[in-house]
C-alpha cells in the first residue's frame, strides 16, 4: 500500500470516479459530503470552541445538529454549516433579524448565538439555538398509541393535535409574514415539537453513545486504505430527543430551518420549497410572490388532517409535468395565463385544452395514449378518511380550497386563514399575545 498522504478532494461533491470511502448503509448524512467546503467532520467527546458535542440531534443538506451540555447546566443545540455556505448565509441575517423582535422567539427556534470554527474543511458558521425534539414530521410515529405499530393502523396525528401544531405554525408565518420575511421551505420536516426542561437532566443519560451505541457506523474507511483528514472516524445517525418531547395538551412547536427564507424584498432566484409543496407559477414561470408559504401550508392542512400528502411527486425528470397534472386533476383546470406557460402541455393536453394522456413525456410511437381515474381533493380527503365529523370535514376543504387558489392575489395572507373560525375555535397558550392585522 503507498503510504503518501492522499490528494486534497476537490471541494464541490464528487463524481463517481472520484468517491473516495466505503459506502455507509446507515441513514446519515452521506460520507462523500466530507470534503472541503463540506460538512464539520464531528467526533463525540470531542470539544468545539469549548463545546463538548455529545449527541447528534440531526442532519440536513447544509448542516449538523449537535447536542451540547452547558457547564452551569442546560443545553443547546449547535447547528454547524457546511463550510460552503458560511460566507454567505442569508439564514443568520434573518435570524439576527427575527431576534430583535420578542415575539419571534415564541414561534421560530431561537438563536441564542453564533461563532465561526475553523476545521479541516474551512470555516464554519456555528448558529447555537435552543434544543428543540422531534419534527412534526417524525414525531407522529413515536406516539404511544401507535407503538406497537399495527398494519391497519392510519398513523396520524389525532384531529386536536394537527391543529394545534396547524395553528400554531401558521402564527410563526403570520408573524414572519408580518415583518416581510417569507420562510420558504415550510413543511412539516421544519416544524420542531419543544422539549419539557431539559436543564436538570444529567448528561449521562442524553450522550449518544450510552443511550444507543449503535447509533453509530462502523470505521469510515477509504477505498485506497489511507487515513483521511476530512472526513469523522465514524458517522452518526440522529437522535432527535424523543423521550424528552412534551407532545401532551398544550404542546408547543415552533417554525425551524430559516435556510431557505428570504426577505419578501429580495426574493432568490429558486427557492428551495419541497416539490410537492410547490405553487403552480412557481413552477411553471419561477414567478416568486408573497403567497408560496400560504400555497405550501394549504397542502400541509391537508396533510396533517388526513395522514396523506396532497401531492406525492416522486423524483423524475418530467417531475414538474407530473405535478401539474396531479395539480390539475385534484384542484381542476389551470387558468389560461397559467396553462400558456406550460410548455410541454400538448403532450397531455389537445389543442381545444381536452386531456388525452397521463403518461409522463407523452405518448411512445407505437403506444395508446394512458388515462388515469381522477380524483379531485374533496375527494382524496374524503377517501382518506379523516376523523372528523362530516361537517368539520366540510369545513377544512373549503378552507384547502380558499387557501389553494390559482389567482395568488386571491389567496388569503397567513393572518386571514388564523382568523377563520376553524383556527379561532382551537386554543392554543399564548393566543391573546398574537396580533392578527
Ligand atoms: N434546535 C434544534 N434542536 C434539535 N434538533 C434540531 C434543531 N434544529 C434542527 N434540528 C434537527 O436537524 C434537522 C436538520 O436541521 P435543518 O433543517 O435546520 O438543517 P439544514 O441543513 O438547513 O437542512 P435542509 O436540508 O432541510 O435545508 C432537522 O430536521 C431537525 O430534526
Amino acid at each position: 500500500m503507498c503510504t503518501s498522504p492522499p490528494p486534497t478532494p476537490p471541494s464541490r461533491g464528487p463524481t463517481g470516479d472520484e468517491w473516495r470511502f466505503e459506502t455507509i448503509t446507515l441513514p446519515c448524512e452521506w460520507v462523500e459530503d466530507y470534503h472541503p467546503g463540506g460538512y464539520h467532520p464531528v467526533v463525540l467527546g470531542d470539544v468545539l470552541n469549548h463545546y463538548k458535542m455529545v449527541r447528534k440531534l440531526g442532519h440536513g443538506s447544509y448542516s449538523t445538529i449537535i447536542l451540547i451540555p452547558l457547564r452551569n447546566g442546560g443545553y443547546i443545540a449547535l447547528k454547524i454549516l457546511v463550510s460552503d455556505l458560511s460566507g454567505s448565509t442569508t439564514e443568520l441575517r434573518l435570524l439576527r433579524h427575527i431576534t430583535k423582535v420578542a415575539e419571534g422567539t415564541r414561534h421560530i427556534t431561537q438563536l441564542l448565538g453564533e461563532f465561526e470554527h475553523r476545521g479541516p474543511n474551512g470555516v464554519h458558521k456555528c448558529l447555537v439555538f435552543e434544543p428543540m425534539g422531534p419534527s412534526v414530521n417524525s414525531m407522529v410515529e413515536e406516539l404511544p398509541q401507535f407503538n406497537p405499530r399495527r398494519q391497519e393502523m392510519k398513523v396520524r396525528y389525532p384531529p386536536q393535535m394537527a391543529k394545534s401544531i396547524l395553528k400554531q405554525s401558521l402564527q410563526a408565518l403570520a408573524f414572519l409574514h408580518e415583518n416581510g420575511i417569507a420562510h420558504g421551505d415550510f413543511q412539516p420536516g421544519n416544524i420542531l415539537f419543544a422539549l419539557k426542561n431539559l436543564g436538570p437532566t444529567p448528561e449521562e443519560l442524553l450522550r449518544q453513545e450510552d443511550v444507543q451505541a449503535d447509533s453509530i457506523s462502523p470505521p469510515v474507511q477509504r477505498l485506497d486504505g489511507k487515513q483521511d483528514k476530512w472526513a469523522p472516524r465514524y458517522l452518526c445517525v440522529a437522535q432527535p430527543l424523543v423521550p424528552f418531547t412534551y407532545y401532551a395538551e398544550g404542546f408547543k412547536v415552533k417554525l425551524s430551518d430559516m435556510g431557505g427564507a428570504y426577505f419578501f424584498t429580495d426574493p432568490p432566484k429558486s427557492p428551495v420549497t419541497p416539490l410537492g409543496l410547490r405553487a403552480p407559477e412557481f413552477i411553471l414561470t419561477g414567478a416568486v410572490n408573497n403567497t408560496l408559504d400560504v400555497w405550501s401550508f394549504g397542502c400541509v392542512l391537508f396533510e396533517l388532517i388526513t395522514g396523506q400528502p396532497l401531492f406525492c411527486i416522486p423524483w423524475s425528470e418530467m417531475e414538474d409535468d407530473d405535478h401539474i397534472l396531479s395539480l390539475t386533476a385534484q384542484l381542476g383546470a389551470l387558468p389560461d395565463e397559467l396553462f400558456k406557460h406550460w410548455t410541454t402541455s400538448s403532450l397531455y393536453f389537445m389543442s381545444e385544452r381536452k386531456l388525452f394522456n397521463c403518461q409522463l413525456g407523452g405518448v411512445a410511437p407505437g403506444e395508446e395514449p394512458l388515462m388515469l381515474e381522477h380524483m379531485s381533493m374533496e375527494e382524496s380527503f374524503d377517501r382518506a378518511d379523516p376523523d372528523l365529523d362530516e361537517e368539520e370535514a366540510h369545513k377544512v376543504k373549503a378552507l384547502i380550497r380558499w387557501i389553494l387558489q390559482y389567482d395568488p392575489a386571491k389567496r388569503p395572507s397567513p393572518a386571514d386563514i388564523l382568523a377563520d373560525p376553524w383556527f379561532c375555535e382551537i386554543d392554543v397558550e399564548g393566543d391573546s399575545k398574537v396580533t392578527i392585522v
